[in-house]
């Protein structure tokens, strides 16, 4: 990103994004440069920074490529996706679905009414090689000092996810901590993110997340797939599973094993700028 260069900011649940649009060829910005911008006070300030590049065979619209507020590359980003959309349907009027090409797969995208925006999320994988958990490590033993811990679980949605099912809501203090020890503890080969998951009376699920690369976010729109794909699966909730964050509410919708999984949320523009920098 060079001086200059105009980008969108946007936000879904809270979870806030910088979209640069490079379908023109232009390179991506590197670590040290997405830091700077992504600082609260002297840059944009931004929890992931989406570059768009050309089209694939499969997913022609874009393929993006994700990156953390510390620099790091991401494989999947769920909120980030219904943000995406967003833009495109400005940019595209008259246009209601995408599909867009992630590190993950492709993604198709859906705008619905009332501010919402479906998403094909693909299908959940619960395989500890999937999210990068160092072969022989158990799970157990990493969770030994959580307290109140009821149950956990792994879940790829083409980023890691590590769900811990709790008693009672945590503290700031519990995600902070543990959220940050665990995300990145050297028995997963790349970092994970973590979630904090109990159930509310109403059967809807209440989410702390700490993001790989970034912190607690407002909202995590992969780690709501993975925690209700886990729960469905593990039959603790039926389908559709609404997850609600500090950002708001997400439903997410899977029948199940073969099928991929629907999330749906809202997403908005927030304002248009140019980077003077
Ligand atoms: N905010 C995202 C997830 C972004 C990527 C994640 N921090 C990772 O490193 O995998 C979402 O809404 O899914």
């Amino acid at each position: 990103m060079s001086p200059n260069q105009s980008f969108t900011k946007l936000e879904a649940l809270g979870n806030d994004f910088v979209l640069l649009d490079h379908r023109d060829g232009q390179p991506d910005p590197g670590p040290e440069r997405i830091r700077a911008l992504a600082d609260r006070r002297s840059g944009i300030g931004f929890d992931q920074l989406l570059a768009l590049h050309p089209g694939t065979a499969d997913a022609d619209d874009c393929r993006v490529h994700i990156f953390n507020c510390d620099g790091s590359p991401a494989r999947q980003c769920g909120n980030g996706m219904r943000a995406i959309a967003r833009w495109l349907a400005d940019e595209q009027p008259g246009r209601d679905r995408f599909r867009l090409a992630t590190p993950a797969g492709a993604v198709e995208v859906e705008i619905r009414g009332d501010n919402q925006v479906r998403v094909n999320m693909g299908r959940p994988d619960f395989g500890a090689a999937a999210v990068g958990l160092e072969p022989g490590l158990a799970l157990n033993d990493l969770l030994a000092g959580i307290p109140g811990r009821l149950d956990a679980g792994l879940v790829s949605m083409g980023n890691p996810h590590l769900i811990l099912l709790l008693e009672q809501p945590p503290t700031a203090a519990l995600v902070e901590q543990a959220g940050s020890h665990l995300s990145r503890h050297a028995g997963f080969q790349d970092g994970v993110n973590v979630s904090f998951a109990t159930r509310g009376d109403d059967g809807a699920v209440r989410l702390r997340v700490h993001e790989r690369g970034v912190g607690p976010t407002p909202a995590c729109g992969s780690a709501a797939c993975a925690t209700a794909a886990l729960l469905i699966m593990t039959g603790a909730a039926k389908s559709p599973v609404n997850v609600d964050q500090p950002g708001g509410r997400l439903v997410i919708d899977w029948p199940g094993e073969e099928s991929p999984l629907w999330m749906t949320g809202p997403a908005r523009r927030v304002f248009d700028g140019t980077c003077l920098t």
